[in-house]
């Protein structure tokens, strides 16, 4: 189930927000600038799906998102718990970042937890199959898909190069729960 705890930035232990209900996280975060969904496939998504079916599967809602904010690719990652390389993939994200265009992910299986870290709010997002999360360009944010990675999301890039990451150099990321902590 989606989940959005809000915290202070400063109070790590102590949510002043939980909630599971999709409407409530879509306002919550939209308080933010940030966008949250739910989609349904058109059609069946099996486990060994191509890039090519999964996208086929979520087309009207890709070209909607496509024609609303302008992207211009599309790809599908995946990750597995038994992947040889998930520590480092893992590690990637785990830092303080921020991207120069919207970060835009759609989770077809599995899940992830999002952190964004808002003044001086800090809005941890778990997303879950069929959930759709787009953070703000600028928005310092990470990312942790836990020691046993489940996942396959639809990301959305607008810049040429794919996933640029500029990492703010603070420690906040190790100050707040990693994913499955509580
Ligand atoms: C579900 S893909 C998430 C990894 C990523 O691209 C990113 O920038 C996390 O902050
Ligand atoms: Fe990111
Ligand atoms: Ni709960």
């Amino acid at each position: 189930m989606s989940r959005l705890r809000i915290f202070s930035d400063d109070a790590p232990d102590v949510p002043l927000l939980t909630s599971h209900d999709g409407d409530e996280i879509a306002r919550e975060l939209a308080t933010i600038g940030v966008t949250f969904e739910r989609w349904q496939a058109s059609q069946p998504v099996s486990p060994g799906a191509s890039q090519e079916e999964v996208i086929a599967a979520y087309r009207a809602d890709i070209d909607r998102l496509v024609a609303e904010r302008g992207f211009n690719s599309v790809d599908v990652i995946s990750i597995a718990p038994d992947n040889p390389k998930r520590e480092e993939m893992r590690a990637r994200f785990l830092d303080e970042h921020f991207h120069k265009e919207d970060e835009v992910r759609f989770f077809v299986a599995g899940s992830g937890l999002f952190t964004l870290h808002v003044d001086d709010r800090v809005y941890e997002i778990e997303c879950v199959k069929d959930d759709l999360i787009a953070v703000p360009d600028g928005t310092t944010h990470w990312f942790d898909m836990g020691p046993e990675p489940n996942f396959v999301a639809i990301r959305f890039f607008q810049q040429p190069d794919g996933w640029i990451g500029h990492f703010t150099g603070t420690d906040i990321a190790q100050k707040f729960p990693r994913y499955g902590q509580n």
